[in-house]
């Protein structure tokens, strides 16, 4: 089975995704990510829609709250039948558990599957500098993200969000190989990082075993966005 490539559907409203799927000749093919954004102004409507047409769904709320906001916040997010969500990592183990529970809570209420629970770990837009002298973090990027994604293991999620510059040292570590890193901060070299600080092409990522790429503004405000996607496509499964 082809690994994801995961469009960002950052556009604020359901009328605007129609326009831009309306171009694609299989949604059905799709792997999309709904953020905030286009959640907060559309709601679970969005997610029926896309459900509707056949994608898989992606939903990136990147929850950070106390444990048990967090469970019951997922308990709602688990009942509408997404493939993947996100927790922030840094919000600890027992919001992590507590996220898991709630999922699975909600998905059996719904009596739909459970989705993916992956952690965010460092946000790719944050360097080593903001790291080091904002978060006052006292290890270095890759020897972070790996202790974040190490307790996001033992807490019950699936995978985590990293950049693909983390890649050689989760893949090299004790993490399972089954364990999930997506990787958004993805861009071509013909393409702007824009706000993107940790970025890597799609074959790169590939090569170094991320489970799926992320990818927005690059397909989104292209002016032939599904060329855009075919261009990104190439490279991630080559
Ligand atoms: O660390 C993270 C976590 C999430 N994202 C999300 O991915 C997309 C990337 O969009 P681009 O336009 O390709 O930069 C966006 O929705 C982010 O919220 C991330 O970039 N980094």
């Amino acid at each position: 089975m082809e690994k994801p490539l995961m469009i960002a559907l950052d556009f604020d409203d359901l009328e605007t995704v129609t326009n831009f799927l309306a171009a694609f000749p299989d949604p059905s093919r799709l792997t999309v990510k709904v953020g905030m954004e286009l959640f907060y102004q559309a709601g679970p409507a969005i997610v029926a829609d896309l459900k509707n047409r056949g994608c898989q769904i992606f939903l990136d709320l990147k929850l950070f709250d106390i444990p048990n906001t967090v469970k019951q916040a997922m308990v709602q997010i688990g009942r509408l039948g997404v493939d993947y969500v996100t927790v922030h990592s840094l919000g600890g183990s027992a919001m992590l558990k507590a996220a898991k529970e709630g999922l699975n809570a909600g998905a059996a209420l719904a009596q739909v599957s459970a989705p993916k629970l992956l952690a965010v770990t460092e946000l790719t837009s944050i360097s080593d500098d903001v790291l080091k002298n904002e978060q006052h973090a006292a290890l270095p990027m890759a020897d972070q993200v790996l202790a974040l994604a190490q307790m996001a293991e033992k807490s019950g999620c699936d995978g985590v969000i990293c950049s693909a510059l983390e890649l050689p040292v989760l893949r090299s570590s004790d993490i399972s190989p089954d364990f999930l890193c997506v990787v958004p901060g993805i861009r071509m070299a013909q393409d702007q990082s824009g706000d993107q600080v940790r970025v890597a092409t799609p074959d790169k990522a590939a090569t170094d075993g991320a489970s799926a790429i992320v990818v927005g503004r690059p397909i989104t405000k292209a002016t032939d966005p599904v060329a855009a996607w075919n261009r990104y496509q190439t490279a991630w499964q080559s």
